[in-house]
């Protein structure tokens, strides 16, 4: 997992607790030098991996190979929550997805970078998740968050076949969309979930369920399903007030309920 700028260290630790909740043995956060020690105070059980870094926490060029490196150990790499859009940041990230030839999960301000360059999806080894929200989608496509939510089937499922890769579009209700038209409309979740961070969890959950050995396909539909799940559980409390933190901690019961059924 990765994430650099100051501004938003709350994304990454909600993406990485996403995926320890959801069953990810080991979660390692590249984290840009200067907010190591911040990161750790955070999250006791996550390991992080100190980065070079441009400016106030955001992560550049310099980092490209520490990150390969780290790819190349582990199952998955998620990108994107609290990344930061400084102009360096988001060349690294294509940089990144260039190499990469492993599973990816790409969401928020790694949807940013590949915005006019998603011709990359298809160069690259790798099969991408790529979990938008109505705006990131809008950004990518040329169309506003409300253009996008007037078809989120249609839009979902023309961004999975000419990007070549996996589509959540996330919202009520999230689609997932696959490259040869197969679609899946989500039924779990609630509004409580309308909360900032909630998406963050959702890019650790795909990643966990990647590493414990589903496909990108699989780990893309069921993700989805117990992040909402997770948020039904939390929901329970009163959906009013709800955090993202709520969620993340809602999946080993949700987890745990998927399997019984
Ligand atoms: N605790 C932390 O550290 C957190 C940090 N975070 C980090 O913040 C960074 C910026 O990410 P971001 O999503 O806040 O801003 P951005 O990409 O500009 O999108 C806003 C645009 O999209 C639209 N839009 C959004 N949702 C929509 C919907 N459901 N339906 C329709 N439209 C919707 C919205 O439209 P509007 O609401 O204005 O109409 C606006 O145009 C990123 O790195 C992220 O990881 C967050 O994850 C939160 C927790
Ligand atoms: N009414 C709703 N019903 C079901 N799920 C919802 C609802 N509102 C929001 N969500 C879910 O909450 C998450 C919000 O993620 P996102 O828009 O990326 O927010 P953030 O960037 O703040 O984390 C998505 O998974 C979305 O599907």
């Amino acid at each position: 997992m990765w994430r650099g700028s100051e501004a938003y260290t709350g994304a990454a630790a909600l993406a990485a607790t996403g995926a320890l909740r959801a069953g990810a043995g080991l979660v390692t956060l590249g984290v840009a030098a200067s907010l190591l020690s911040l990161m750790q105070m955070k999250l006791t059980e996550i390991m992080t991996r100190p980065l070079p870094e441009i400016v106030g926490g955001a992560i550049g060029m310099k980092a490209v190979p520490y990150i390969d490196d780290l790819a190349a150990r582990c199952d998955v790499l998620a990108i994107g929550p609290g990344l930061g859009r400084a102009e360096e940041t988001m060349a690294a990230v294509r940089e990144v997805v260039r190499n990469c030839d492993k599973p990816l999960v790409i969401d928020a301000d790694g949807l940013n970078a590949l915005v006019g360059h998603t011709d990359i999806l298809r160069d690259t080894a790798a099969l991408a998740v790529l979990t938008p929200h109505p705006g990131e989608m809008g950004r990518l496509f040329g169309l506003t968050p409300a253009q996008v939510n007037q078809d989120r089937i249609g839009v979902a499922r023309q961004a999975a076949h000419s990007w070549g890769a996996i589509v959540v579009l996330k919202g009520a209700p999230t689609v997932v969309a696959f490259p040869d038209g197969e679609v899946y409309v989500n039924t779990s979740g609630n509004a409580g979930m309308a909360t900032g961070g909630t998406g963050d969890v959702l890019t650790g959950v795909i990643a966990a369920l990647i590493a414990q050995g589903l496909s990108s396909h699989d780990a893309a539909i069921a993700g989805v399903y117990l992040h909402g799940l997770a948020g039904d559980i939390a929901a329970r409390a009163g959906q009013v007030g709800m955090a993202a933190g709520d969620v993340a901690r809602a999946l080993p019961a949700a987890y745990a309920g998927l399997l019984e059924e």
